[in-house]
This record gives C-alpha cells, sequence and structure tokens, in this order.
C-alpha cells in the first residue's frame, strides 16, 4: 500500500513539474503578446488620430509640411544643382519643411529612403552650421567625402582628424571663422569631449548652431537593435541647446523604439514621419539548401555567375568567421572576385577590403553580421544569406542593403533546417532570443505565404501589395501536403523513451535514429509517406515552432549544444488529437534555377551605360578616391544614356549645375564621341523619354510572374512623386 502511495506520489510531482514548464512557458508568451498587444495598441491609436487608416504611408502631419514655403525655390535649386537630385522621394519635401520651420522631427524610413537629403538640404539652407552625430567612423568618412565632392564644405571631428583641421574647425565654432556647413562627430565626442561641447555651446551662443542631426537613431534605444551606449547621453543636446531643432532618423523603430527616442532625445513634440518598412524594389526569396556545402557555394556561385555577370555588386551573409572565409575562397575557386570581412581581422584589413568592393573593384564581400551599418553603397543588387539570420529584424537590416538606390534587387536566404541548432545556440541567452529566432524560421519554413506579409506583420504594418516581388507569390510552387501525424508520434515516442532512459539528443541524431528505428516504431505500417532526412528535419523544425517539442542547451568545454527534447504540447500529438501536416515541394520548383532565369528582373543594361560607368569608375579613382556612385549615381547613368546631353548647358538640365561643371566635358565627349560612332543599335530605350519621366528616377521593376504568366512592367510603386 505504502509503495503504491509513493508511485502516484512521485507521478503527482512529475506531472506538477511539468505543468510548472507548461505555465512558465505561457508566462513567457503572454508577456510577448502583451508587448505586441500594446504595441498595436498604440499604432491604431496613432492612425485614429492622424486618420491615416487608407494610406499607405504612415505619416503624421504630412498635409501641412507639402504647403508652399518660402524656401521652397531655393530648396528646389539647392537639390537639383548642387546634389543632382531630380525630384524628392517621399516625405522628403515635408520632413525638409519641418525641420526649416523649427521643428523637431523624428523620421523613419527604410533603408535607401533617402533620409540624408533630409537634414543635408536644411543644413545647406539655413545660417550657420549643423552638427551631425552618426555612429560609425566609415559611415562618417563616406559621406563627408561624398559632399567634399560637391563643394560642400563638410567637416569631420573624430580622432582621424588632424590637428590642423581640428584647429580650423574649432576656430570656425567659436568665431565663425572660415567655410564650415555640416560637422559630422561620433556620439562619443558629445559624451566625453567637455572641450568640443565648450566650442559648440560658443557656437549656440553666438546663435550660429543651425540644426542637430542625429543619424541611426535607433541605437539610443536598448530595444533596437544596435544599442550604443554613447548615444544615450545625446539628450544632452536638447537641453543645452533648446531653441535648435533636433533630426532623429533611422531605418526601422518598432513603436516602442520611438516612444524611447523621443523621450531619450527630449523631443517630445516632435513631428513624426513614419514611413513604411517596405522596400517595393527588394525580390525576397527562399532557397533550399543543400546538405553538401560544396554544393550550396557551387549554386550560390552558378547564380552570381549567370544573373551578374556585369560585376554587379553583392554581399553574402555568412554565420562564422570561419565559414566566411571557407565561402570567400570556395567562390573565388568558381572564379567570383570575393574577398571576406570579419570582426576577427584588423581595421587596416578590414577597410582595405570595404573600400575595394565600395570601388566596385571587389564583386562580393562575404560577411559576418560585423559587415553592418557602415554599407552606404546604393548599388548592391544582391543580398545572399548562406545561413540563417538570427531574427526578422536582423533579416531585414541585412538583406535591406541591396537596393538602396531603389533599383530591382535581390535578397536571397539560403535555408536548411540544420541550420536551427547551430543558431539557437548562439542566441537562447539573449532576451526573446529563441522567440526572434523561431520568427525568421518560420519565414523560412513557409513554401506559400508572402514573404513581404511576413515581414509587414513582423514590423506590426498593414498588409501591402507583393506585386510578384516575392518567390511564394511569384512562382506557382508544386507543393503538396503529407499527413505525417505517424512519424510526429514516432518522433514524440522515441524522445520520450530518450528521456526515460536520462538520454540527450541533437536534432540530427534523432533524425538519424528514427531513420533506423522507424520500423521497429511501426511508422511503416503507417499510411504517411517515407519522408527524407531533410524532410525529416523540416518536421522537427516545425514541431519544435508548434511547441510540440522544444530546445535545451548545454555547455561543454568548446561549445554549447543544443538538444531536442519533448515540448509542453507533445501529449496532444501522441494521442493524434491534431493531424499533424508538412508542406513539401514536388515540382521543378525544388530546383529554382530554371525559374530563375524566367523571372529575371529587368536590369539589361546599354552599351552607353557601361562606358559611362567606366567613366565615373575612372573619375573616381582620379578624384581624391571618391566612391564611383559620388560622381555619377546609377540613375544619372540611365538618365544620360536617355538624353545623350552633348553641351554642358544639356547636361545642367540632366545632372544639376555642380555635377555638370566638375564631370560635364568628359562625360560630353563620351556621349559625342558614343553617338558620332553611331553605337546606338543595342539601346534597350530609344524612345524620347516624354516630359513626366524627364526628370524622374522612372525606376522600373518587372513583376515577377506566375508559372504561366506573362511579365508586367510596373512603376516602382509608392517611392516617387506622391
Ligand atoms: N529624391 C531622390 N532621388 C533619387 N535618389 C535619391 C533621392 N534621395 C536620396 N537618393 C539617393 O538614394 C540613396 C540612398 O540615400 P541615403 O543614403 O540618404 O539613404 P538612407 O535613408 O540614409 O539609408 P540608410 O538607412 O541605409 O542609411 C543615395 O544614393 C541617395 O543619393
Ligand atoms: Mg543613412
Amino acid at each position: 500500500m505504502e509503495t503504491d502511495f509513493m508511485e502516484e506520489l512521485l507521478l503527482v510531482e512529475a506531472e506538477m513539474q511539468e505543468v510548472q514548464e507548461q505555465i512558465k512557458l505561457l508566462l513567457d508568451r503572454q508577456e510577448v503578446l502583451y508587448k505586441k498587444q500594446s504595441e498595436l495598441k498604440a499604432l491604431l491609436e496613432e492612425r485614429k488620430e492622424s486618420g491615416a487608416s487608407a494610406n499607405n504611408n504612415v505619416t503624421t502631419e504630412v498635409a501641412d509640411w507639402s504647403a508652399t514655403f518660402e524656401w521652397d525655390a531655393q530648396a528646389d535649386d539647392t537639390r537639383f544643382n548642387i546634389f543632382g537630385i531630380s525630384s524628392y522621394r517621399a516625405n522628403q519635401r515635408e520632413i525638409i519643411n519641418a525641420v526649416m520651420s523649427g521643428r523637431d522631427v523624428l523620421v523613419i524610413m527604410a533603408a535607401g529612403g533617402g533620409k540624408s537629403l533630409c537634414y543635408q538640404l536644411p543644413a545647406l539652407l539655413r545660417d550657420g552650421i549643423s552638427l551631425i552625430v552618426s555612429p560609425l567612423l566609415s559611415l562618417i568618412q563616406d559621406q563627408v567625402m561624398g559632399l567634399m565632392a560637391l563643394g560642400i564644405p563638410a567637416y569631420m571631428l573624430t580622432s582621424t582628424t588632424s590637428k590642423d583641421i581640428e584647429k580650423t574647425i574649432y576656430k570656425a565654432l567659436e568665431k565663425g571663422d572660415g567655410d564650415l556647413k555640416m560637422l559630422y562627430v561620433t556620439p562619443e565626442k558629445i559624451s566625453k569631449s567637455k572641450r568640443f561641447m565648450s566650442k559648440l555651446e560658443k557656437c549656440h551662443n553666438n546663435g550660429r548652431l543651425a540644426l542637430i542631426s542625429i543619424d541611426e537613431a535607433h541605437c539610443c534605444s536598448q530595444w533596437g537593435h544596435d544599442f550604443r551606449p554613447d548615444y544615450k547621453n545625446l539628450g544632452i543636446l536638447k537641453i543645452q541647446f533648446p531653441h535648435v531643432p533636433v533630426i532623429a532618423l533611422t531605418a526601422t523603430a518598432t513603436y516602442k523604439v520611438q516612444t524611447d527616442l523621443m523621450e531619450m532625445l527630449h523631443i517630445a513634440n516632435c513631428v513624426k514621419f513614419v514611413r513604411t518598412v517596405n522596400r517595393p524594389n527588394l525580390f525576397y526569396k527562399v532557397h533550399e539548401k543543400s546538405s553538401i556545402g560544396k554544393m550550396v557555394i557551387h549554386q550560390i556561385a552558378q547564380y552570381i555567375r549567370s544573373s551578374y555577370h556585369n560585376n554587379e555588386s553583392g554581399i553574402v551573409y555568412c554565420f562564422s568567421r570561419k565559414e566566411c572565409e571557407q565561402v570567400a575562397m570556395e567562390l573565388r575557386e568558381h572564379g567570383i572576385s570575393a574577398e571576406y570581412y570579419h570582426a576577427d581581422m584588423d581595421v587596416i584589413a578590414r577597410e582595405k577590403v570595404h573600400l575595394r568592393w565600395s570601388n566596385s573593384k571587389l564583386q562580393v564581400i562575404v560577411g559576418t553580421v560585423a559587415f553592418g551599418m557602415g554599407i552606404n553603397k546604393p548599388d548592391v543588387r544582391f543580398v545572399i544569406h548562406h545561413s540563417l539570420s538570427k531574427s526578422m529584424e536582423t533579416y531585414y537590416q541585412e538583406s535591406g542593403r541591396a537596393g538602396r538606390d531603389g533599383l530591382p534587387s535581390e535578397c536571397i536566404l539560403y535555408y536548411k533546417p540544420s541550420d536551427v541548432p547551430r543558431q539557437s545556440s548562439m542566441v537562447f541567452y539573449e532576451k526573446s532570443g529563441l522567440q526572434n529566432l523561431y520568427d525568421i524560421v518560420r519565414y523560412c519554413q513557409s513554401k506559400q505565404i508572402c514573404r513581404r506579409a511576413a515581414i509587414f506583420r513582423h514590423f506590426g504594418e498593414p498588409l501591402q501589395d507583393c506585386n510578384g516581388m516575392c518567390d511564394n507569390c511569384a512562382y506557382g510552387k508544386e507543393l503538396k501536403e503529407f499527413e505525417v501525424t505517424g512519424h510526429a508520434k514516432a518522433i514524440v515516442t522515441l524522445l520520450r523513451d530518450m528521456q526515460d532512459h536520462e538520454q540527450r539528443t541533437t536534432m540530427l541524431q534523432l533524425v538519424d535514429k528514427l531513420k533506423t528505428k522507424k520500423k521497429e516504431l511501426g511508422v511503416s505500417s503507417n499510411p504517411s509517406p517515407d519522408l527524407k532526412k531533410e524532410q525529416l528535419e523540416q518536421l522537427v523544425i516545425q514541431l519544435l515552432l508548434d511547441r510540440v517539442l522544444k530546445e535545451e542547451f548545454q555547455h561543454t568545454a568548446y561549445a554549447t549544444n543544443a538538444y531536442v527534447t519533448l515540448g509542453p504540447l507533445w501529449k496532444q500529438t501522441l494521442q493524434g488529437n491534431k493531424p499533424v501536416r508538412l508542406e513539401i515541394c514536388t515540382g521543378q520548383r525544388q530546383n529554382d534555377d530554371v525559374s530563375e532565369k524566367d523571372c529575371k528582373l529587368d536590369r539589361s543594361s546599354s552599351v552607353l551605360e557601361a562606358k559611362l560607368d567606366k567613366l565615373r569608375k575612372e573619375i573616381s579613382s582620379s578624384d581624391g578616391g571618391i566612391f564611383p556612385h559620388a560622381v555619377l549615381s546609377t540613375q544619372h547613368i540611365s538618365l544620360l544614356s536617355i538624353h545623350k546631353p552633348t553641351s554642358i548647358s544639356q547636361m545642367v538640365e540632366v545632372i544639376g549645375k555642380v555635377k555638370a561643371e566638375k564631370y560635364g566635358s568628359k562625360i560630353a565627349e563620351l556621349i559625342r564621341n558614343y553617338v558620332e560612332a553611331g553605337q546606338t543599335s543595342d539601346e534597350p530605350n530609344n524612345a524620347e523619354p516624354n516630359d513626366a519621366d524627364k526628370f524622374s528616377e522612372n525606376e522600373r521593376i518587372t513583376k515577377r510572374p506566375r508559372k504561366n504568366e506573362a511579365h508586367v512592367i510596373i512603376q516602382s510603386s509608392d517611392d516617387e512623386n506622391d
């Protein structure tokens, strides 16, 4: 009798333990849902207030700021003749007007949306000096070089600044001597240099501090993805200079980060411009990743060679430093010009690689997450993830480095289920680390749901049309849904038996065991199909996402191992209450290299464009090392090849005064030679543009067709002139 009670007691205690675990999981989940709920509520409130519910732009107060202002003509002239920008993109003009009116402004605009112009143009229009805080030296150098090339007196005050230049800058701040319009600093300057702050104060006291701009402002918030402690101290600027307008800019900020920023920077009454996270020019795709490493590289190399044979720039992101080196080497063996970039390299070696890539002397950078915020190259045509990112946020950021110039570009993630435990063992200790990872895994596992929709959902935005710009929307995949309840039960049973014997298993070991034990477990008598190894892995991941299984982690002397164990919902699966289904690609779509060709983005370039591209590279290397895109943007090249100006006055009409005066004679000579040689037969577009086209970016995206549909050309959706 006593032993019966003892046994029952043990069972009850075991079950209580299990209930405790379930409660913990549910509480965790509840916390996440609460967070999401409050963000969504806040978003709804905000929309109600602004009455902008039907609009794609989640923008407040736009109406007032798109009116006419006294500086309109001067702003237009500066935009075109100095920056060489033919028309404003969405929200730019409104933001500039708000800043010019002396208001504090918070700008959330997707990567490549054109945030820099929003503070650089007012900095030129307003009297005095504008201070720009930016997180990275490389970003600052890039910006300052670009501005100097346009003849704008921009300087930086960083650890690399010479004593002479420092003196000049301090004189300009203190006494208003010399020519200084924009001063770039890192946040450390504000928090650590008393000398600098006292000079800035003098500048302010003389009424010459025109504007404070805080770029990559998400670095202020611990909730953001790139928190920088020195950014936290930037609130001092508004306290010390309360009447100087502050503009804070970032590409991504959830509602929580936005409120955090406003509080930290003391800009509670700012005008907020929030643009959609949508990047209509980016094509998102998940590619099944072979378990054979060499095969993956072979596929990537073949893809780059066939799709980007004109040396168009790209990035390949890898999981580890070792993998970076390996992938770069193997890509080189396949004839791709590729170099690796990671945090273990010394700064000079890293900078050298970055520079060669920025100058288009190197086609591909193979990087870890260390290759991050400083990337300012507008014409990156593809971003490939050789391995899974750790969250949707990280993936959005990294893939978003493609197509900053607004032209069609591709973001491809190579996914195999066995990459999940590699990532999970790195992120499990981070706050919501596993939750975030599982979100991106869901994105990868899905074979039908629009990839873009997953991004909107993640950032709490209403859905917008994908226009066939993701693999799931573009291709009619040949999919079959199999009932795999038998397999799921077999997995659960196996794990339960192992746990009873206090054994642990990794996902790969589990799948191997399953393959060999399948007969014993009676799966073969089940009507379920015979699943391949990769499909079993896919099922294990699906069961993880559905909480039937869970991951546990254990440290060894060399690594952290991820083990698969029973999750809170294993009993339901064992009871077979809910059938388990698995989507499997059956048709040719598995190997989409074929369809890839059918659905190629329209990026044919003419002979003249190629010549102009070569010329901009020559000019850039002889003109103080500025980047080719700072000489002429890709849009400039396409406009020049359409209009073919052969005199400086015609050139001014196309690329603005400063660029025409600086580079016009060389460009005109090239075009004249080209026209005289009669090389116009291969032009993709010989038609005269109409006036509406004339000075707009006029970017085109080929809408990806569903299988068997004709190509449809659409304009680059909402980006311009709306
Ligand atoms: N109105 C415009 N028309 C055409 N090109 C533009 C316009 N505004 C900006 N650009 C170009 O778009 C590219 C990206 O601009 P910018 O660097 O300002 O992006 P960003 O929003 O700061 O992106 P990130 O978040 O990546 O820093 C640059 O090459 C810039 O010259
Ligand atoms: Mg920027």
